[in-house]
This record gives structure tokens, C-alpha cells and sequence, in this order.
């Protein structure tokens, strides 16, 4: 196939490819292929594009434990990709970590997170082995200790709130105080929280956690971070005379979602969090926790793109609206956080020239967009097919079935070709739940 211009990739997996034609490949895949063998709306993941991200990471953070945010997207096959790349993974939910351990991912590899975790779930957390369990309220510790088993100890971190504010959204900055994730430093209550870690015999207290919030392109919020948590390490150590080996500094780092945006550089990020780490420690005398990280997006979001058909063109007063077969049930980041996409015509070559179109879902909202001005061409028409940009995290992960729309299958795509690894949800399987009269 002829690549028309040299791409500049932005949001796009690594391997995608436009033909002159209007083709479009993803690791050598016709889009136009996947749509009429698994139907649309479709998720696709490039299986290589997403490993290669993990490896990435370790080359640029050599030594950290690199946790997959699992809630950017989970199935068994991303679980065992991540087991196969020996990643370690941050759950947050009884589910996630289910299906985590469902392919045998190691339990001493996941990480368990959540301001909220019911009884059930800290037992399944207990229970399964998992290698950290991030406290994240004071009532939660005297309860997890009494889960672990006699002759166990079961490693936890206290999640702090750093007071560093950063993210794409205010929905998506949790790094401040007055939210719901986290301990206060301020009021004191990670102080007291790391105090009763400290007085359970069935706890071991690994180190301090923190997460900014999502979306963050710039490396400036972490190494304010690591001056925060390197200096609550230390004050550990002068009122408890423990010392932490570890550092968790959460997720959060951002892709690009338009072409000519840059995501998080995952290499400046390494050199600057690792100086900024050394500095800090070499001042307050400690010795260089390990650090991990936790991201998520980064890793599957811009390896995942979707599939819709066009249903209708209309033209309004003073908009055209392109509808297509998905919606906010696939993607609500739009209408949630204003997110912006990319959306490209695939199959056909158009020299209709481009006009900006709203594109927009079958649900029974007029909230329901999912691209607005997006330039697509002026003879997009009913039954073309057109594909979106960075999908890959927080879409199938946060679909729902609104207006009991089934959610879209996810199929990956790499050397051998394509292949399903989630079906397409069917109104039957919407009725399984539903017990009847
Ligand atoms: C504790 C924690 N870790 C990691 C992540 C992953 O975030 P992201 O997908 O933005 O990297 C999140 C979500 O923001 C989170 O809450
Ligand atoms: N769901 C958000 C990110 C939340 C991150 C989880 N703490 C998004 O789609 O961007």
C-alpha cells in the first residue's frame, strides 16, 4: 500500500497506515476488513503497539516496577499481554482483579487500590495474595488487619494527598485536597494513617502512594510530587524510625488525542523523576526508594481505536451532524470531560475537499457527541465507515449499555491477523441479568 504523506502518528497506534485509496491499516490490518468481518462499532487494539509502550517504560524507568492502570482497559487477553511483559498491575475493583488472575497473572504483581473497598473486596484482595493494598481511609486498617490471615503479613501503601493539582479536567485532578481520594496531609490524617499501619502486627507498611490525576503531558507535577512524597518518607522515618522502601507516584500520564499533540514523553519523564528522586533523598539523608508507577492510558490508549459506520447525514441551520452506529455508550469521555478526538473517513478516497461535521451517536441525548468540528469529508454518507483515534483506554472500560445497547466487541489485531478476544454484547446476554416477572 503507499503511504500518502509521511504521518505525523499523534494519536494513532505506531503501525497505522493511510493508503491513497483511503485505506487504512493497523499492524497491516484493512480497517475496512475488521468493520465487515466483526461489525461496527468495534474496538480494535494493536496488540504489538501496547507491548511495545511497556517496554518503553522499563527502558526509561530501569529498575521501577511499572504497574498497568488496569481501569484504562482490561480483558484476559490485555492481562496476560501484561503478564507476558512482566508489568506489573494496579486494580481497583473485586472484577478487575478477578479477571487479572483468571489468565494466572501473579498475584505478588498487583497492586489494589480504591477510597472505597467493600468487605468483599479486601478479602478477595487478602485471599488471592495480592502483593500491596493501597490504604486510602483510616477505617479500612484495623479492618484489613483483621482479614490476614494469622502467620501473614500483608504489604500495604498509605495513599497521601500531595496538594499537587494536575490533569485535563477537574474531573480528572486528584491530587489536591478536598477530593475523596487520598489522606490529608494537612489535616493530618495520612500521619495518623501511617501510624496505625505501623501498630498492626499483620500490616507491613512499603511506602507512600500518590496520584496527581489523568491526562498530565508535562513531567513538572511529578518531580513536585517526589518532593512532597520524599519528604513525608523522611518524616516517617524521624517519628517511626521506619524506613520505606518504596515509592508509588500513581499514573496519569498523557497521549496525545489530536494530530500535532504530544503525549507525557515517557523518556524525559525517567531521566527527570529519577534526578529529581536522587536529589531529594541525597538532602534528607535517605536511601533511593523504588519507585513504581502506575500508568494506564499511556499504555493502551493510543494503541486502541474505533470502528463506526455512518447512519445519517443531516444538515442543520448552521452544523452538519454525521450519526453513527455507537455513542456515549462506547465513549462517554466526550460528553463526560469535553474530550476532542480525531475521526478520519476509512475505505474510500474522497476529493470532496473537508468541512467540519459534529459527530454524534444513536442515543436519545443531545449530549450524545462524540467529535465536534471534526473535518471530515463533504460527501461523508450513510453507510461509510470511519475510524476514531485513542480509543484504547477508558472506552471499553467505561462503556455502558444505555438505551440497552449491547457494547462493542474488541478485536486485536498484530502478525497473525485479526482476532476477537471480546465478543459483542446481544440482547441476550442483556437479558441474562434480567430475571423476569
Ligand atoms: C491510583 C491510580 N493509578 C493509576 C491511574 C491511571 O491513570 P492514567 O490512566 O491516567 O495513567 C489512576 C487513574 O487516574 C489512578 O486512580
Ligand atoms: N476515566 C478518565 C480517567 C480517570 C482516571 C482514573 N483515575 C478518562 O477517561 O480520561
Amino acid at each position: 500500500m503507499t503511504v500518502v504523506a509521511e504521518v505525523v502518528r499523534g494519536p494513532w497506534p505506531g503501525s497505522v497506515e493511510f493508503g491513497a485509496r483511503g485505506e487504512v491499516t493497523v499492524a497491516g490490518v484493512s480497517l475496512v476488513e475488521i468493520a465487515a468481518r466483526f461489525g461496527t462499532p468495534s474496538y480494535v487494539i494493536d496488540e504489538a503497539d501496547v507491548r511495545r509502550r511497556c517496554r518503553e517504560y522499563k527502558a526509561a524507568l530501569p529498575g521501577a516496577e511499572i504497574a498497568y492502570a488496569a481501569k484504562a482497559f482490561l480483558c484476559r487477553a490485555m492481562a496476560s499481554w501484561m503478564r507476558a511483559e512482566r508489568m506489573s498491575i494496579d486494580v481497583c475493583s473485586a472484577g478487575e482483579l478477578a479477571v487479572a488472575r483468571s489468565v494466572g497473572f501473579p498475584a505478588e504483581r498487583i497492586i489494589f487500590h480504591g477510597n472505597a473497598k467493600t468487605p468483599r473486596e479486601l478479602t478477595a484482595a487478602v485471599n488471592e495474595g495480592v502483593g500491596r493494598i493501597v490504604v486510602d481511609n483510616l477505617a479500612e486498617i484495623s479492618r484489613l488487619a483483621a482479614l490476614v490471615p494469622a502467620g501473614r503479613r500483608q504489604k500495604v501503601l498509605v495513599r497521601v494527598i500531595p496538594d499537587v493539582g494536575a490533569g485535563a479536567h477537574a474531573a480528572l485532578r486528584t491530587g489536591g485536597e478536598d477530593q475523596q481520594f487520598g489522606l490529608s496531609i494537612a489535616t493530618g490524617a495520612a500521619g495518623e494513617a501511617v501510624a496505625r499501619v505501623l501498630d498492626q502486627p499483620s500490616l507491613e507498611l512499603t511506602g507512600l502512594h500518590c496520584h496527581l490525576g489523568s491526562q498530565i503531558r508535562a513531567p513538572e507535577p511529578y518531580e513536585t510530587a517526589v518532593r512532597v512524597m520524599v519528604e513525608q518518607t523522611a518524616r516517617v522515618r524521624e517519628r517511626h524510625g521506619v524506613l520505606l522502601p518504596e515509592l508509588d507516584l500513581g499514573g496519569g500520564h498523557g497521549i496525545a488525542y489530536l494530530p500535532g499533540e504530544h503525549g507525557l514523553d515517557v523518556a524525559e519523564f525517567g531521566r527527570r523523576i529519577d534526578r529529581a528522586l536522587r536529589e531529594r533523598c541525597a538532602a534528607r539523608g535517605l536511601p533511593v526508594p523504588r519507585l513504581i508507577v502506575e500508568p494506564g492510558r499511556a499504555i493502551s490508549g493510543p494503541a486502541g481505536v474505533t470502528l463506526y459506520r455512518v447512519i445519517s447525514v443531516k444538515r442543520g441551520l448552521t452544523r452538519t451532524y454525521v450519526a453513527v452506529d455507537g455513542g456515549m455508550s462506547d465513549n462517554p469521555r466526550h460528553s463526560l470531560y469535553g474530550a476532542p478526538y480525531e475521526v478520519r473517513l476509512v475505505g474510500r478516497a474522497s476529493n470532496a475537499g473537508t468541512r467540519p461535521v459534529h459527530v454524534v451517536g444513536h442515543h436519545c441525548e443531545a449530549g450524545d457527541v462524540l467529535a465536534e468540528d471534526a473535518p471530515l469529508p463533504a460527501d461523508v454518507h450513510p453507510g461509510d465507515v470511519i475510524v476514531m483515534a485513542a480509543t484504547g483506554a477508558y472506552h471499553h472500560s467505561m462503556a455502558s449499555t444505555y438505551n440497552l445497547t449491547g457494547r462493542p466487541p474488541v478485536v486485536a489485531v498484530g502478525e497473525g491477523g485479526a482476532r476477537l478476544v471480546v465478543r459483542r454484547e446481544g440482547a441476550e446476554d442483556l437479558m441474562r441479568r434480567d430475571v423476569g416477572l
